[in-house]
């Protein structure tokens, strides 16, 4: 239980908390698409498109299997829950904190970022369907469900760092 890991759909706001998050409880930070783009030296959007979905898949689970740091705070991509094999490394890892935001919030957020190879290929129904699929996964991969809406980044990461601390019994 020495990680923290932040899970929920892309755009719910794992890296921006995890980053805060870090400072706050004075942990390492290591968001899981930045670690990819550098063991890999590509960008998300040019290994979905120059290998494939399923092998950016591989990689996810690749870095849950190898990563070695324990006292730390990783930020996943949203689909690392699609893989029941991510949801028991982190479940029997860390401490798995699920980012639970509105989806009109999230739309509002990602439909214009060209980082996000999914949201580019994929219609704001699309979108909205992945967002109900996966729903479930991340409620059943998470010891802690966080609701963002209508909190503040700083809010979120203090009653983050408040469900921490307490689970944690300090
Ligand atoms: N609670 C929030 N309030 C306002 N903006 C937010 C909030 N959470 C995230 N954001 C913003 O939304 C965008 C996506 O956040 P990000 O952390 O990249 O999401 P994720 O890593 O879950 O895909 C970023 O510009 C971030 O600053
Ligand atoms: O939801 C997904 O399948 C993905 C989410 C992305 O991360 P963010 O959740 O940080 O956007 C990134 O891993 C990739 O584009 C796939
Ligand atoms: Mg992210």
């Amino acid at each position: 239980m020495n990680r923290i890991y932040l899970i929920g759909f892309m755009g719910c706001g794992k890296s921006a908390v995890g980053r805060r998050l870090s400072f706050l409880l004075k942990l390492p930070f290591y968001d899981m698409d930045k670690e990819i783009v550098r063991q890999t030296g590509k960008t998300i959007p040019e290994i979905f498109e120059q290998h494939g979905e399923e092998y950016f898949r591989g990689l996810e689970t690749q870095f849950l299997q190898n990563f070695k740091n324990d006292h730390c705070i990783i930020s996943t991509g949203g689909g690392v829950t699609m893989r029941k094999a991510n949801q028991k490394i982190m479940r029997n890892t860390g401490l798995v904190l699920f980012l639970d935001a509105p989806f009109r919030e999230i739309w509002r957020r990602i439909h214009r970022d060209p980082n996000r190879p999914i949201v580019r290929r994929s219609t704001r129904e699309e979108i909205e369907g992945l967002h109900k699929d996966r729903y479930r996964d991340y409620k059943q991969t998470a010891h802690i469900t966080i609701r963002t809406e209508f909190r503040t980044l700083r809010q979120i990461t203090q009653y983050a760092a408040f469900q921490v601390n307490r689970l944690k019994g300090e």
